[in-house]
């Protein structure tokens, strides 16, 4: 082990009751708002082909006129609650919500620059609005927040100079100063979604980020911070030198999934997706594959299935309104989930080899098991591997828990489950209760006696 001064301070899951809740979750809502929303991907009638929120970085975008965008913001549609009501809909247990993207944006009336919405036709603050509806719809609020501010003049991608220091001193304390303004002016935000902490600036200041983390846990016990803030004094991010995981959950997937559980290293994890294949801020023309609600179901199934969380992004337009096509896809996983989502909240990894018809979870603490099926077998005979001293008490659908399904042990501690599901075009859930087995090779007769 490499002695490391600004390593990971912990090792394995936290266990605190906040964690505990974070880790039950399951399904999330990502929200990413700001400047780049009103443009939506296009200026000057031409087209950009990145991402909507990158639009600044584009070299047809003059800067002068993207940082004009301010004297645009004026979302009169915008409405905290029916933003909170979509994501109750959708059966979301967390909300993670930009603060400051990339551009350096508030969305909140920040002190430390004018570059706010106060400073907007609006004035008022975004974010207030915003924790409060998600927090009166009982749903846990996260801060996006990007260290890296396109709009601070201290701002460096390296730093080469003297001057490149002496500028970047200032930007380190810009930094705290808003992060420390956030905690205080939301109290109620479980935890901080930290990005744009890659460029070498940044990874150059473990100390200042490793004091500055400790400094927000400690105005905010049981804070969550992901492994995406800081570096350790050699940069190793995400991973510290040693390997161990830096902050609470692996914040490392990004519009991908880990694919077995030995990906994801023992840890907690949230994977962040798109509708659109790479599109979070709102982009006028999606292209490319747009995923549909059994996609994006079994993303979640998947992600719950190895022990992780699931957060689904949307791009609500400039003028604050959200678009049908998100409204529509909330509605169609929120339908799926009144019904199944038993198989998602506080459920976790079911330590079940993967089978051809979908995702196996885990109820925590609790002997069910949730066989989550995407490929029907047209033997209609579900196979299910148990450890050696575990035996099925009785399946059923989740959907129907009346039907009680037909279970064949086809070998040893492998099972067949039978059933026919009452509609074929939608994933559904057989349910295991499991027990202990009794000892093998003692009968019923012994037992008679
Ligand atoms: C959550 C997303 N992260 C921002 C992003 O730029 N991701 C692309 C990226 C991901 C990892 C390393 C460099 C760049 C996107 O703009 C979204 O905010």
């Amino acid at each position: 082990k490499i002695k490391l001064k600004h390593g990971s301070h912990r090792e394995g899951k936290r266990t605190d009751a906040i964690m505990q809740k974070w880790r039950g979750n399951g399904l999330g809502q990502f929200i990413h708002w700001g400047l780049y929303a009103i443009p939506g991907g296009e200026w000057n009638g031409k087209q950009y082909n990145g991402a909507a929120e990158w639009i600044r970085s584009w070299n047809e975008m003059p800067k002068p006129a993207y940082d004009s965008l301010i004297y645009k913001f004026n979302p009169v549609n915008f409405n905290a609650d029916q933003w909170a009501a979509i994501a109750k809909d959708m059966g979301a247990r967390y909300v993670t919500i930009t603060t400051k993207h990339h551009d350096g944006f508030c969305l909140w009336p920040s002190k430390y620059t004018s570059y706010t919405v106060a400073n907007s036709p609006w004035k008022k603050d975004i974010m207030k609005p915003l924790v409060d509806a998600y927090d009166k719809a009982g749903i846990d609020v996260i801060l996006y927040f990007s260290i890296m501010d396109w709009n601070h003049p201290g701002w460096r991608y390296d730093i080469k100079t003297r001057a490149d220091s002496i500028a970047f001193e200032g930007f380190k304390k810009f930094t705290r100063n808003q992060l420390i303004e956030l905690l205080t002016m939301y109290p109620k935000a479980k935890g901080l979604w930290f990005d744009g902490t890659w460029d070498k600036s940044w990874i150059k200041q473990a100390k200042f980020a490793d004091e500055l983390e400790a400094e927000m846990r400690k105005l905010r016990p049981g804070l969550i911070i992901g492994s995406r803030f800081r570096a350790d004094e050699y940069g190793k991010r995400h991973f510290d030198s040693n390997n161990v995981l830096m902050g609470d959950y692996e914040q490392g997937w990004e519009r991908k999934l880990p694919n077995t559980i030995a990906d994801v290293h023992g840890n907690d994890w949230d994977c962040v997706m798109t509708i659109p294949e790479n599109q979070w801020g709102y982009n006028k023309a999606w292209k490319g594959h747009i995923k549909t609600s059994t996609e994006l179901i079994e993303m979640t199934a998947k992600a719950v299935s190895l022990g992780g969380n699931f957060v689904l992004n949307f791009g609500p337009k400039g003028d604050g309104s959200i678009r049908d096509q998100e409204k529509r896809l909330a509605l169609e996983i929120g339908d799926w989930m009144k019904v199944n989502n038993e198989a998602i909240y506080n459920c976790g990894y079911s330590g079940l080899e993967k089978q051809d018809w979908g995702y196996s979870t885990k109820k925590t603490r609790i002997d069910k098991i949730y066989m989550v099926v995407f490929n029907i077998p047209v033997s209609g005979a579900y196979r299910v591997k148990l450890p050696a001293k575990t035996a099925i008490a009785k399946s059923y659908l989740l959907a129907d828990q009346n039907q009680v399904l037909k279970v064949e042990e086809v070998h040893t501690n492998e099972y067949f489950v039978y059933a026919n599901p009452a509609s074929q075009s939608k994933p559904f859930v057989i349910v295991l209760e499991t027990k202990k087995k009794e000892r093998s090779g003692e009968n019923n007769y012994d037992k008679a006696k």
